[in-house]
């Protein structure tokens, strides 16, 4: 069975600032509210990858999501060079070829860097699926990459929490189920379709839930924060 993770390490905070220095001023105001942070591709092309270095040196959790999708070689390739940052998660897309390619790089690597495979964005739902010119349903869609994902190794699966209770009996006890699109009740919910709340996900079997904009753009970051802490403690 997997360790057991407190509910102050089960929230990311997804830090899509502009700059380090706009991030590194978020990340003091939460202070000991928050301990794992999210370098999305805002951040990321912005200097956010000497922010993730020195975060993990601070003693910070970092979750790099680059969302990599490439042919196999580049993939590889490129998951060994971000490897050594010291992140603890890195996002690829989740297609099989993606996948594989980026289990070789981390397997290669070995800095223990787990690889989680994103399923199906949580701003898609089944009429965006049908758009982009997939004949599945989102949810079936989802079960699909997770069984790909669980069958190449692959740490873990990012989704909605609304499909989570689906995708644990998939991936079984030991893979990591990662969520965005949370919303505490009442928060604005942006472009996000597959929207559920910090408890709701807890209660659905999920492992980290990441959290954005009702954070970063709250008048009080750190409250917020504790409270979807709480909220969630409150829900395990
Ligand atoms: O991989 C992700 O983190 C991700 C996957 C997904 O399906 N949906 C999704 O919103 N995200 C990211 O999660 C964060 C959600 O931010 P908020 O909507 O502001 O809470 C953003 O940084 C997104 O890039």
């Amino acid at each position: 069975m997997p360790e057991p993770i407190s509910p102050r390490d089960r929230l990311i905070v997804a830090l899509d600032m502009a700059s380090p220095d706009e991030a590194e001023r978020l990340i003091e105001r939460i202070g000991d509210a928050a301990s794992f942070y999210k370098i999305g591709y805002r951040l990321g092309y912005a200097g956010g990858l000497g922010l993730a270095e020195r975060l993990v040196r601070g003693g910070h959790k970092v979750f790099l999501d680059l969302k990599l999708h490439d042919i196999g070689n580049t993939v590889e390739e490129g998951v060994q060079s971000l490897a050594g940052i010291g992140a603890t998660f890195l996002t690829v897309h989740a297609y099989p070829q993606t996948m594989r390619a980026a289990a070789s790089g981390r397997d290669t690597a070995g800095t223990g860097l787990k690889i989680l495979g994103v399923t199906v964005l949580t701003s898609y739902d089944d009429a965006d699926a049908r758009e982009a010119g997939y004949g599945l349903t989102v949810a079936d869609l989802v079960a699909v990459r997770a069984a790909a994902a669980k069958a190449i190794g692959i740490d873990g699966i990012v989704c909605s929490a609304a499909e989570a209770a689906q995708v644990r009996a998939i991936l079984g006890p030991d893979r990591l189920i990662v969520t965005p699109g949370i919303r505490p009740a009442g928060a604005e919910i942006g472009d996000q379709k597959r929207v559920v709340t910090p408890a709701a996900a807890m209660r659905a079997g999920v492992d980290h839930v990441v959290v954005g904009r009702p954070i970063t753009g709250a008048a009080d970051p750190r409250d917020v924060a504790r409270r979807i802490v709480d909220e969630m403690a409150a829900a395990l």
